[in-house]
């Protein structure tokens, strides 16, 4: 990674009873995800990328730039340019939607980088038909999409994001997403996002830092995580991997999309998408079973090649298998989950070609990504 096009954070200090010891250096694009259990340090690894908790043994570098080293340099917050978003936004009562959204943007623009616009963030957001109105009557998330317009209208260099969805319901949640995945993929600026939920990971991280106890377990790309068998996130209940498929065609007679990944086609029931659209796709493994002949006529639309990559007992009952998709083994990993007898009876072992049965293929709504 050139040191240029990364963030670069170093914090390590006792904080009370609680020690901070967290370091990762992440690409200063897309969205990367601060994972943790609650009280693991995520806010306070942000506090202190804002300049708001300092620490005396601290670095942060941001796409270049020093915002904190160990030889006395420390820019005060307001001296960084960066958005916060917390989990309630706390608007003006007595400004219109508008002003809110202009209070901290800039009065002139910067020559140096592409400014973010006035009408592409309120189209994006939705915020058109709110902008004369006064933020007292809005609904909680049409709040939240105003705070997340203001931050990203001070025209910052990171957004920094801290539960912006937990204090929703899950209703108000799930409409809230995609807005959160088309400013991910339309403005350059690089996001770190807090969070507790592993499904706003899945939907939303490019990158994560997983946190435990102030420090950082691991951090990487969300595939190489989610598949990597010492994960937290591969032997969790709940693991998935996130993939990125590109729409390769669409049955209107059975409304099926057909998409292209790493190694295979995938087929799930959608509305109609444009042809060469990309999509973010979550396989549960839960959902994936093992064949190691191809299987004749069933209900599972997706069967796909694949090789066995590892295997990993996750208790004395059930077994996650990491596979390379493609005959080959090229292409994506995926994980399935199964019991031990299983594995057993189809005799896995590293390297065998398989067939990887998908149940189901959680589609990502509309909207393209990068
Ligand atoms: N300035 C401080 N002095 C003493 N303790 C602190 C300070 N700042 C943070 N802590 C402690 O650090 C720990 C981590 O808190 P933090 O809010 O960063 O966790 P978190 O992962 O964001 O949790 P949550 O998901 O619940 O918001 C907590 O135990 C908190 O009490």
């Amino acid at each position: 990674m050139s040191a240029g096009h990364t963030i670069r954070a170093e914090f390590r200090n006792a904080l009370g009873k609680f020690t901070l010891d967290a370091a990762f250096e992440t690409p200063a694009k897309g969205v990367t995800a601060l994972f943790g259990p609650s009280g693991c340090g995520k806010t306070t690894v942000i506090r202190c990328v804002a300049g708001l908790t300092r620490v005396k043994d601290g670095y942060c570098r941001i796409d270049g730039e020093i915002w904190q080293d160990r030889d006395g340099v420390f820019l005060p917050t307001h001296k960084r340019p960066l958005g916060y978003v917390f989990q309630e936004a706390s608007l003006f009562p007595h400004l219109s939607v508008r002003r809110n959204l202009l209070f901290g943007a800039p009065k002139e623009k910067s020559k140096d980088r592409p400014q973010i616009d006035f009408d592409e963030v309120v189209d994006l957001l939705g915020l058109r038909r709110l902008l004369e109105r006064s933020p007292t009557n809005l609904s909680g998330g049409e709040r939240q999409r105003v705070g997340i317009g203001r931050a990203l209208l001070t025209q910052p260099k990171l957004l920094l994001m801290d539960e912006p969805l937990s204090a929703l319901d899950r209703k108000t949640k799930n409409e809230i997403l995609p807005f959160i995945e088309k400013l991910r993929d339309h403005f350059a600026v690089p996001i770190f996002y807090i969070t507790h939920d592993i499904t706003e990971v899945e939907r939303l991280a490019d990158q994560v830092v997983l946190l435990e106890k102030g420090h950082v377990v691991m951090a990487g790309p969300l595939a190489e995580l989610q598949s990597n068998p010492d994960s937290p996130l591969a032997s969790s209940r709940e693991a998935a991997v996130s993939l990125r498929g590109s729409v390769v065609s669409f049955d209107p007679h059975y409304g099926l999309l057909n998409l292209s990944i790493p190694g295979g086609l995938l087929i799930a029931p959608s509305p109609p998408a444009e042809i060469g659209e990309t999509r973010r796709i979550r396989i549960l493994a839960s959902d994936v079973s093992l064949a190691c002949e191809s299987p004749g006529p069933s209900s599972i639309l997706n069967v796909l090649p694949a090789k066995v990559v590892t295997m990993k007992p996750l208790d004395p009952y059930e077994t996650l298998v990491v596979l390379a998709l493609g005959e080959k083994g090229e292409g994506a990993r995926l994980l399935a989950r199964m019991s031990r007898k299983s594995c057993e009876t189809l005799g896995l072992s590293k390297n065998l070609s398989v067939f990887a049965q998908v149940k189901y293929v959680a589609l990502a709504a509309g909207g393209d990504e990068d």
